[in-house]
C-alpha cells in the first residue's frame, strides 16, 4: 500500500485555543478516509493544514514524503483538489470560468490556457453532469447545481488527493446520492485518494474505506467502521445514545440515534 499522506503528532493552536493536540494517521492510495466528530473537534483545521492554508503547525504532515509546510501553494494545488461545503466567488462569473480556475496550477508563466486545457474543462463538466451550465452565471445556480460545477473544477484540476469538506451538507438526498456516486466513480477511474470531512455518520460509513473520529483535537479511533464502531465510542464522541445495527442493504454498520 502506497502511503500518500502521513501525519505525526500534529498540533495546532489559534492563540489560546488548542484545535489539534497530537493527531497521527496515514492515508493510503485509492482510499476514502472519512473524518467525523463533534463541532469544534478540529476537522476543518486538519483539512486546512493538509491543503497548505495553515502552515505554522507542530509535528509533521508529509504528502508523498514531502513536508506540507515547505510546499508552495501551486505545488500543493497540483496534488490536492479541495471541494468546500460552499464556494461563493466574489464576482459574477460564468461556470466555465470557475472550472477553468481548476487549470490554474498547471499554467506556466510563459503561456496561458491551451486547447488541451479547454478540452479538459469540457470533459470535466461532462463528467460532473454540469456541461449544461457552461454559460450560466455561477451565482444564479441552485446549491446542488453549483456543487456539480465545483466538482467539475476539482476534476479539471487533476489532483491526486481530494479533500471533501461536508460537501453534501446543503444537498437534498437525490443530489447528495448522485454526487457521492460521481465522486466514488471518479476516484475509482483516476485512482484518487480522499479525505472526507462529514457529519452524516451513516453516509460516511457507506462511502468510506475507513473512518476516524476527531474530538478535542485528538483522534479517538480510526479504522474500518465494522471494526471500530461501538455504542460506547459513539457516546464518547458525540455524547449521544445510539444503537448499531447491520444495514440490510450494504451489510455495513448502521448507527441509529435515539
Ligand atoms: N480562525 C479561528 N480563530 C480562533 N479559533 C478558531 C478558528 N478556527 C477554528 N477555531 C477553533 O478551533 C477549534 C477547532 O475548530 P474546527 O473548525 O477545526 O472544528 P470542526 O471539527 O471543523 O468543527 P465543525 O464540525 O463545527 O465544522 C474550535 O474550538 C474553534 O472554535
Amino acid at each position: 500500500m502506497v502511503e500518500v499522506l502521513k501525519a505525526e503528532r500534529v498540533k495546532y493552536s489559534y492563540g489560546e485555543i488548542q484545535a489539534l493536540n497530537g493527531v497521527s494517521f496515514s492515508l493510503y492510495e485509492g482510499e476514502i478516509l472519512s473524518i467525523l466528530g463533534p463541532n469544534g473537534g478540529g476537522k476543518s483545521t486538519l483539512l486546512k493544514i493538509v491543503s497548505g492554508i495553515l502552515k505554522n503547525y507542530e509535528g509533521s504532515v508529509k504528502l508523498y514524503g514531502k513536508e506540507v509546510s515547505v510546499c508552495s501553494i501551486k505545488e500543493l494545488a497540483r496534488i490536492i483538489s479541495y471541494i468546500p461545503q460552499e464556494f461563493s466567488p466574489a464576482f459574477d462569473l460564468r461556470c466555465e470560468t470557475i472550472v477553468l480556475f481548476g487549470r490554474n496550477p498547471h499554467v506556466t508563466a510563459l503561456h496561458s490556457f491551451t486547447k488541451d486545457d479547454y478540452k479538459i474543462i469540457e470533459e470535466s463538466m461532462k463528467r460532473a453532469d454540469a456541461l449544461e451550465f457552461r454559460d450560466r452565471l455561477f451565482n444564479t445556480l441552485s446549491g446542488g447545481e453549483r456543487q456539480r460545477v465545483v466538482i467539475a473544477k476539482a476534476i479539471a484540476q487533476k489532483g491526486k488527493i481530494m479533500l471533501l469538506d461536508e460537501f453534501t451538507t446543503h444537498l437534498d438526498p437525490g443530489h447528495s446520492q448522485k454526487l457521492i456516486e460521481l465522486v466514488k466513480n471518479m476516484m475509482k477511474l483516476e485512482g484518487i485518494t480522499a479525505i472526507n470531512v462529514a457529519h452524516d455518520i451513516n453516509q460516511a460509513i457507506n462511502m468510506s474505506d475507513r473512518i476516524a473520529f476527531l474530538k478535542d483535537g485528538k483522534i479517538l479511533a480510526v479504522g474500518k467502521a465494522e471494526e471500530i464502531l461501538t455504542e460506547t465510542l459513539i457516546e464518547k464522541v458525540y455524547d449521544a445514545k445510539s444503537t448499531i445495527i447491520e444495514n440490510p442493504l450494504t451489510k455495513k454498520p448502521l448507527v441509529v440515534f435515539y
